[in-house]
């Protein structure tokens, strides 16, 4: 019989004990808080054990995700956390274009799972709607996605040992 192997999974059975890096921006700290509780909420029920690291800006987080692996951390994912509004200058392209690449060629580069919660957005209450966690809750979605990635890892794995 054909097996299925699904991304989009909400079992995270697979992944307990998944050791799992959190780096969060926190330029606007009150929605960072936000964001840290609704990623902590999914990854805590998963199983997994959690690891914070704090910076001061969106482009400080895929930086110190880098620097954590090549001084050895060893992680099985990642969950990026981060605010950028935009203001009055070009500078939100920057920061909001820039943090996300970094952490999307950082994915590829080390093969690893990343979740992006970085919220990019038009004004403070853009954002509190997408980090509360009893509305739209991205950091918690962030962090699902990073141990979806974990598990469809495990579930190849297995298949290919088999
Ligand atoms: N404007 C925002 C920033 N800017 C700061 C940068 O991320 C960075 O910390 C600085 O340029 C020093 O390297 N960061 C955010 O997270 N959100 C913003 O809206
Ligand atoms: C995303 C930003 O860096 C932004 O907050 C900067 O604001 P401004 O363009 O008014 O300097």
């Amino acid at each position: 019989m054909a097996q299925s192997i699904r991304l989009t999974d909400d079992d995270f059975s697979a992944v307990s004990g998944a050791r799992v890096l959190i780096v969060e921006a926190r330029y606007y700290a009150d929605i960072a808080d936000e964001l840290l509780q609704g990623a902590r909420e999914v990854l805590e029920a998963a199983g997994a054990d959690i690891e914070v690291i704090t910076v001061p800006g969106a482009l400080e987080i895929a930086p110190a995700i880098a620097i954590a692996l090549e001084e050895g951390l060893d992680v099985d994912a990642a969950v990026a956390l981060g605010t950028v509004i935009r203001g009055e200058t070009s500078h939100y392209d920057i920061v909001a274009g820039e943090s996300s690449r970094a952490l999307t060629e950082l994915a590829l580069d080390y093969v690893l799972p990343i979740g992006n919660g970085i919220l990019t957005v038009e004004n403070v209450e853009q954002a509190w709607v997408r980090a509360r966690v009893k509305a739209d809750n991205k950091g918690g979605f962030a962090a699902r996605a990073a141990l979806s990635l974990v598990a469809i890892r495990r579930q190849i794995a297995d298949k290919v040992e088999g």
